[in-house]
Formats: C-alpha cells, sequence, structure tokens
C-alpha cells in the first residue's frame, strides 16, 4: 500500500516537472534560458565532488589516431571482457581472432591503490545529416574517467601513467605481426595514401627450426637480446637505438629464412624495401620515416638492388671526363642530371638511411642486408657501424644436419649419421638441398629411405665436385702450357726480327761479329 502511494506521488513529482521543462524550453527567451543553464551547472559543480578526464579518439591532424585513446582501449580490452555488461565485438583484418572492447555508453570499474574509478566510452554523433566522404570521422568518439577529487593527484600523476604502460603492454601482446612492403611513389598521394602496403606476418621459422652451427645462433640470438633490452645503453652511450645486420652466404644457406626467425624471435614487423622501385635518396628517407619501431627493415640481395659499387666512381669518372672536355653543353648537362635523378638511390643515400640524422627516429629497428657476393660490395657499406654483425650463413655441417633430421624426421640419432657426417666434410651442400632430399616424398618413405636418399645426394654431389676439381686442374694444366708455348714462339719470333734487322743495317753488333766470324776463317786458314 506505502509502496503504490510512493509510486503514485512520484509519478505525479516527474510528471510535473516534464511539464515545467516543457513551458521552460519553449517559453523562457533562449539568452535567459543559456544564463540559466550556467549557473545551475556551476552550483552543481561546487558541490558534485568527482573529476571527469576525456580522452578523444582523434587528436591533432585528422585522421592520426591519439596513442593515448589506443593504449587506453587496449587497458580497458583486459577489464571489458571481465567485468562489462556491454562488449563490441571486432575481428582484426585477415584474422580469426577476436578483439572485445566496451560498448559505446557503456562503463567499466577499476581500482587503483584504494581508489575506485570509473572509465566510459562514449560516441558523439553531429546532427548535420550532410553527406561526407569520410564518414568514419564524423562521428567522435572518446573515453571519459571519473574519480574522486581526494585522487587528483594520485590518478593525474600515477594512474595515468600506469594505464598508458600497461595499455601499450597489452597491445603489443595481442598485435598481429605485420609484413610491409614499399608501393611505387605514384601510391603515396592523395585519399588513402599508403607508402607500404602490408599483410599479416605468419612465416613459421623460428631459430629452433634454423639449421646453423648452434654456437653462431647462440651468438644471434644472445645479440638480438641484448640489443632489445639495451634502449638505456644505447642512450647512454649517444647512439640511435638500431642494430645492422649482413648476411651472406651462397643461395640456399638460409638467410632469408633467418630473417623470419629473427622476426618471430623479437616479435617485430618485418618491412621489406625494394630498392629498385624507389626513385631517388629523398624518397628513401620518407620511407625510413614511415616506417614504425619494432621492426626489421630488411634489404635482400643488396648486391643486385643498385649498382652500389661503380655508382660512385661512374658518376665521378663521368664528370671528370666532362671537365676535361671542357666544353659540357648546359641543356645536355640539365637532362642527364634528370636522368641520374630518375636512377635514382646512391650508396651516399642509403649510406644515410642507415646511420644518417633520419635514422634514429623511431628507434628500436633492425638493418638487415643479405647478399650472395660479400666481396663485390662497397666497404663503406658494410663497415662496422653501419652492418654491425656480419653473419656468414654457410654450407650445410653435421650440427645443421642435425637440426633438419629432427625437424623433418623426428629423428634425433641413427646408424646411418656417421656417414653423413663424414660425407658433409667432405662435400659442401646447401641446407636447402640437404633439406629437400630429407623431405619424405609419399607415404611409404621412411626416415631410413629419406637417410639412403640424402647419403646418395651426397656421394653424388661429391663425385660432381671431385669431376669438376679434376676439370679445374686440367684447365689450368692446359692454360698453363699454352702460355708456356706462346712465351717461346714470342721469344723466338723476337730473336728471328732482331737478327733480320741487325742483318739489314749490316752495322753493329751483328755486323761486327760477322766480320769476325770471316777474321777467324781467314786467318785459321793462313794459319
Ligand atoms: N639454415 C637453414 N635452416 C633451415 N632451413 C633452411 C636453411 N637454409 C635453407 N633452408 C631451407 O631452404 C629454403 C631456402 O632457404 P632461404 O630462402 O632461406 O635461402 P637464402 O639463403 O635466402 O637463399 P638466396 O640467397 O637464394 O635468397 C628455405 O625455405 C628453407 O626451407
Ligand atoms: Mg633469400
Amino acid at each position: 500500500m506505502i509502496m503504490r502511494d510512493l509510486l503514485m506521488h512520484l509519478s505525479s513529482a516527474v510528471g510535473g516537472l516534464m511539464i515545467i521543462l516543457t513551458l521552460f524550453q519553449t517559453h523562457f527567451p533562449p539568452h535567459l534560458r543559456d544564463l540559466l543553464e550556467k549557473y545551475t551547472s556551476k552550483l552543481v559543480r561546487l558541490w558534485y565532488p568527482y573529476i571527469q578526464i576525456t580522452f578523444p579518439e582523434y587528436t591533432g591532424e585528422r585522421l592520426k589516431k591519439s596513442d593515448v585513446y589506443i593504449a587506453i582501449q587496449s587497458y580497458l580490452t583486459e577489464k571489458a571482457t571481465t567485468r562489462a555488461k556491454k562488449l563490441r565485438a571486432d575481428t582484426l583484418k585477415d584474422s580469426q581472432s577476436l578483439i572485445l572492447s566496451i560498448d559505446d555508453n557503456e562503463e567499466v570499474t577499476d581500482e587503483f591503490q584504494g581508489a575506485k574509478l570509473w572509465w566510459s566510452s562514449n560516441k558523439i554523433v553531429p546532427r548535420s545529416m550532410s553527406m561526407s566522404f569520410y564518414p568514419e570521422t564524423e562521428e567522435r568518439r572518446f573515453y571519459r574517467l571519473t574519480f574522486h577529487k581526494h585522487h587528483r593527484d594520485l590518478i593525474t600523476g600515477t594512474y595515468i601513467k600506469h594505464v598508458m604502460n600497461e595499455g601499450k603492454t597489452i597491445a603489443l601482446k595481442n598485435r598481429q605481426r605485420k609484413l610491409f612492403t614499399n608501393n611505387p611513389s605514384n601510391n603515396w598521394y592523395g585519399y588513402k595514401s599508403t607508402k607500404w602496403s602490408h599483410v599479416v606476418f605468419e612465416h613459421p621459422a623460428t631459430f629452433d627450426t634454423l639449421a646453423m652451427e648452434p654456437k653462431k645462433k647462440q651468438e644471434v640470438m644472445s645479440d638480438l637480446k641484448k640489443f632489445s633490452e639495451g634502449k638505456e645503453y644505447y642512450k647512454k652511450i649517444g647512439k640511435a637505438w638500431k642494430r645492422g645486420y649482413l648476411l651472406y652466404g651462397p643461395p640456399g644457406t638460409g638467410k632469408s629464412t633467418m630473417i623470419a626467425a629473427m622476426a618471430n624471435f623479437m616479435n617485430y614487423d618485418v618491412y621489406d624495401l625494394e630498392l629498385t622501385t624507389v626513385k631517388d635518396n629523398s624518397e628513401l628517407r620518407k620511407l625510413l620515416i614511415d616506417t614504425s619501431s619494432k621492426s626489421i627493415i630488411v634489404i635482400e640481395d643488396i648486391d643486385c638492388s643498385l649498382d652500389l659499387t661503380g655508382q660512385r666512381k661512374k658518376a665521378k669518372k663521368k664528370d671528370d671526363d666532362e671537365d676535361e672536355k671542357g666544353k659540357g653543353d648546359p641543356a645536355k648537362k640539365m637532362k642527364k642530371e634528370e636522368e641520374t635523378k630518375e636512377s635514382k638511390v646512391t650508396l651516399s643515400g642509403l649510406l644515410n638511411f642507415i646511420d644518417g640524422i633520419w635514422s634514429a627516429c623511431g628507434g628500436e629497428r633492425i638493418i638487415i642486408f643479405t647478399t650472395n657476393f660479400v666481396d663485390k660490395l662497397d666497404p663503406a657499406l658494410i663497415r662496422r657501424g653501419r652492418m654491425d654483425k656480419h653473419i656468414e650463413m654457410s654450407y650445410c655441417c653435421f650440427e645443421a644436419f642435425k637440426v633438419l633430421a629432427n625437424n623433418y624426421l623426428d629423428v634425433e640419432s641413427h646408424p646411418l649419421f656417421g656417414t653423413i657426417e663424414a660425407l658433409l666434410k667432405e662435400t659442401n651442400m646447401t641446407p636447402a638441398d640437404v633439406a629437400e632430399n630429407l623431405m619424405p616424398k609419399s607415404i611409404t618413405e621412411t626416415p631410413d629411405t629419406c637417410l639412403r636418399s640424402l647419403i646418395k645426394a651426397l656421394e653424388e654431389a661429391k663425385e660432381e665436385a671431385a669431376r669438376k676439381k679434376a676439370e679445374v686442374v686440367e684447365e689450368a694444366k692446359k692454360k698453363a702450357e699454352e702460355e708456356e708455348e706462346a712465351k717461346k714462339k714470342a721469344k723466338a719470333k723476337d730473336d728471328a726480327k732482331s737478327i733480320k734487322e741487325a742483318k739489314e743495317n749490316g752495322v753493329g753488333a751483328y755486323g761486327k761479329l760477322e766480320e769476325e766470324k770471316e777474321n777467324v776463317k781467314e786467318n785459321g786458314v793462313k794459319n
């Protein structure tokens, strides 16, 4: 009975309030209404004990998402899954995993050092219904943090920092690594401009599956680990937080596989830079600036990408020639300059890319070059400081073979291992070839048959190598004999020539000699 009376009173009170509100809105002049609203909210704020902070989704440039917003989103993702009642599910592009976050107008509570706080996710939809090319920027989302004014210092000083750090760590844990490749520069401008395109990085190679000498492998892993923990150290010694690796060795020895293993080990993105499509040095710089930290920038087959060995010298020689002639046509010169600009990235541009002033922006980056011919590269390019660590990927040794046997056949030891060890010492076979021989080609093949086929391949390779060596020796011998013969012939020709000349002149040493001979003959006859 009492409850019913209470409800009746309440509904009549609400009804009365609604009527007053409608009268207020329709009959009050707008400026008086604004004034009244202003003072009412001031009055409310006077006794309202809570503080609110708003974190908008976009700041500064229109299309740049705020880092703080992203960090809060990640932080709240964990809270949301356990505490919020209204969740929003987004699928990550190209993947099956779900990301849950708190839905619009939903609230979650959090606690920090005894203080209670409330996070809410909000959205403002503009009233204008005008059409826009950028619909996603019309809605303005933001997070709002509410807390008691007693905790002002704790929240603004410590808590927000804690949220940022936690959020970044969670984002890193959940992030999908990407494999980027550079776009040609006509894609760089206009709406949806992108310098790099990406796919999800899903290479399965790891250091466990990589076949190489265990000591060498361990060394590379320690080097990477030290680098990833070296933020303070690099700061202390005044060096940009980056490291260069040069991977060199014959084709099929695992250079590209090593890069994938490194990316998986470090949890970094990979930027595969195709230098031949980069127009000039300034484009190269722009690409560098557009890479994120925690990434590996790769330039594969650096010796093929550019004429790095010759470019500097050739350009210089050309200039010298022009100067010597002293009649360089200015129009021609300009055209030539344009042409050279078109042909693009120079050695010095690449050197600046690696360790110029711009290379320091972003931090925590690894630059890797691969090549089959290390001797072809300009020493300036691979000196320490640019390419800090040189890693030789060589032919398959027994230790590397054991890794492959374990991976491909699940075999850790086998009576045939001894034969294989001896054969591997005597012949050069790449890990790629060993792996191919170890791979079962049909369901009838067993580890035993696979190992035997590897032995057969190794013996064939050994015979082939011996045959080639014999051929080379034979070739060298033949060449030496031919050279000897040619030398003899040349000498005989020279001798004949000088005798002929002397005879023609009739004087000189030859003439005298002949005279003396005649005298001896005559005297001898007389005596
Ligand atoms: N050291 C290795 N460990 C494990 N697998 C390897 C190794 N080397 C080569 N392979 C196998 O051989 C294939 C080719 O290797 P990879 O592409 O890494 O060679 P590469 O050195 O980059 O050759 P290239 O110089 O031609 O680019 C890989 O897919 C991998 O399966
Ligand atoms: Mg490769």
